[in-house]
């Protein structure tokens, strides 16, 4: 249910309305409620209508676009290592077994200072919100205190954010391993601490690493803290060929790297499994039966080695895909590398199997907006502007101040979306909205009343 209309934007407006409709309007309206709750997007030539039709405050008020300036939704990451982003950028020269090892448990590690955690967290909230990421799925470490602290961060600059302790009590280094009881009971401990903090935005999740690391008792005891909190699961699946034959070898009674995560319980709607590379057929099905979403992250493919995601296969099978930027698998925390690098990689499956034709632009946007929403469970409430959800969004300037964009006379709108989407950066994203709130503000914004 939405409110009488107290703010309308107006100026250009793109969303996608779902997997294969975009709608793009050059002088679009959209109207929000008293708690920011979208009321209405329309074309801006109906304006006179809308007052009737949605009933306007007295004391509704319009925030004009500036020209070539945007509405969008802010971008959703399905799937990034808080506690990576140290790494950012760097040892990107191993396949992935071999990269955890070297480069990713010795940094999760340091999370065991309180310190270290707070400011490594504090910039990647800082970093991804700059990007435009309104919503992320975090993985953080073994640690709960520093877990505590990313969702306290979160909280305090304003991002929707999933947080999940991770998990991990076998093949593991001896100075970053769990007991398995003990994981099980500092999941439970992190997730009641959350949920009780009543929060809009944060929600724990509960974060196996991934096969390899996890034993089937704790498998088994964290779907049942999944279960027993109704709270959403993270891990990763199928990603690299070592990776699955080491499965294999761990678990040979299961039927597949899938299978196994079945049979402990920890597939469901609210799963949301990373990567996805080597997918088998029976995977996929497996995977579309129990509505698990797909996190699609093209950049840690490639940069870790593991293969391309094959998004137009999964789409057959009904799976939902978001996009995840994994950082630092995945070398950008911004949203708009992983959309162009799933572009690519869709290009790169079609050469090798023509009948899987390439993404189209707005196919990598649904994933990178709407398409995240649905893997997190959240399409009723983020990912595009249909009428009751939270206004999660952003201002994109493709003028702004320092912008990496030229804009030219003969540039439609369409083709400053598209220049954005593919030559844009944080520079063009002049604000950002999380619930409402404006949570960055670049100069080139345009003027909002103190109440955002
Ligand atoms: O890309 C990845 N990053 C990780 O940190 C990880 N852990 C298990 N599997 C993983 N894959």
């Amino acid at each position: 249910m939405t409110g009488e209309v107290r703010t309308v934007f107006r100026g250009g407006i793109v969303h996608c309305v779902d997997a294969s409709t975009t709608q793009l309007l050059e002088d679009g309206v959209l109207g929000l409620d008293q708690s920011n709750r979208i009321v209405f997007v329309e074309d801006g030539s109906q304006l006179a209508l809308l007052q009737d039709r949605y009933g306007f405050a007295a004391d509704a008020r319009t925030i004009q676009l500036k020209p070539h300036q945007f509405l969008m939704p802010g971008f959703i990451d399905t799937h990034i290592h808080a506690s990576q982003y140290p790494n950012a950028g760097t040892g990107l020269d191993m396949p992935l077994l071999q990269w955890l090892e070297t480069y990713t448990f010795p940094t999760e590690a340091m999370f065991a200072n309180p310190e270290f955690a707070q400011n490594a967290y504090e910039k990647v909230v800082q970093r991804t919100l700059r990007s435009g990421t309104t919503a992320c799925s975090y993985f953080t470490t073994i640690h709960r205190e520093a877990s505590t602290t990313l969702v306290e961060t979160c909280e305090r600059l304003g991002q929707r954010a999933y947080v999940g302790k991770v998990c991990m009590d076998r093949n593991s280094p001896s100075t970053y391993i769990e007991v398995t009881n003990e994981s099980i009971r500092e999941t439970e401990a992190f997730v009641q601490a959350t949920l009780a903090r009543n929060s809009e935005l944060v929600t724990p999740i509960v974060t196996p690493r991934f096969v390899p690391t996890c034993s089937s008792q704790l498998m088994t005891g964290l779907g049942e803290v999944a279960r027993r909190y109704n709270v959403p699961i993270q891990s990763h699946v199928s990603e690299n060929a070592g990776e699955i034959e080491w499965v294999r070898q761990l678990h040979p009674q299961c039927s597949s790297y899938s299978d196994v995560y079945d049979v402990h319980g920890l597939l469901n709607s609210k799963a949301i499994m990373a990567h996805g590379v080597h997918l088998s057929e029976a995977e996929m099905q497996l995977l579309s039966a129990r509505k698990v979403g797909v996190s699609h992250c093209p950049c840690s493919n490639y940069g870790i080695l593991s293969g391309i995601c094959r998004v137009r296969d999964l789409h057959q099978h009904n799976v939902k895909v978001g996009l995840g930027t994994d950082v630092s698998g995945g070398h950008s925390p911004a949203m708009l590398e992983s959309l162009r690098l799933a572009l690519i990689a869709s290009k790169t499956v079609h050469f090798q199997e023509p009948a899987l034709a390439p993404l189209r632009l707005y196919e990598g946007l649904h994933l990178a907006t709407l398409g995240g929403a649905e893997v997190m469970g959240l399409q009723d409430q983020i990912g595009n502007f249909a009428p009751g959800k939270h206004f999660d969004a952003l201002i994109v300037d493709p003028s702004s101040i320092d912008s990496p964009i030229d804009v030219f006379a003969k540039d439609k709108f369409s083709d400053r979306v598209e220049k954005f989407l593919f030559n844009g950066d944080d520079r063009n994203i002049v604000t950002v909205f999380v619930n409402g709130k404006v949570v960055k503000r670049l100069a080139s914004a345009p003027a909002l009343t103190a109440d955002f």
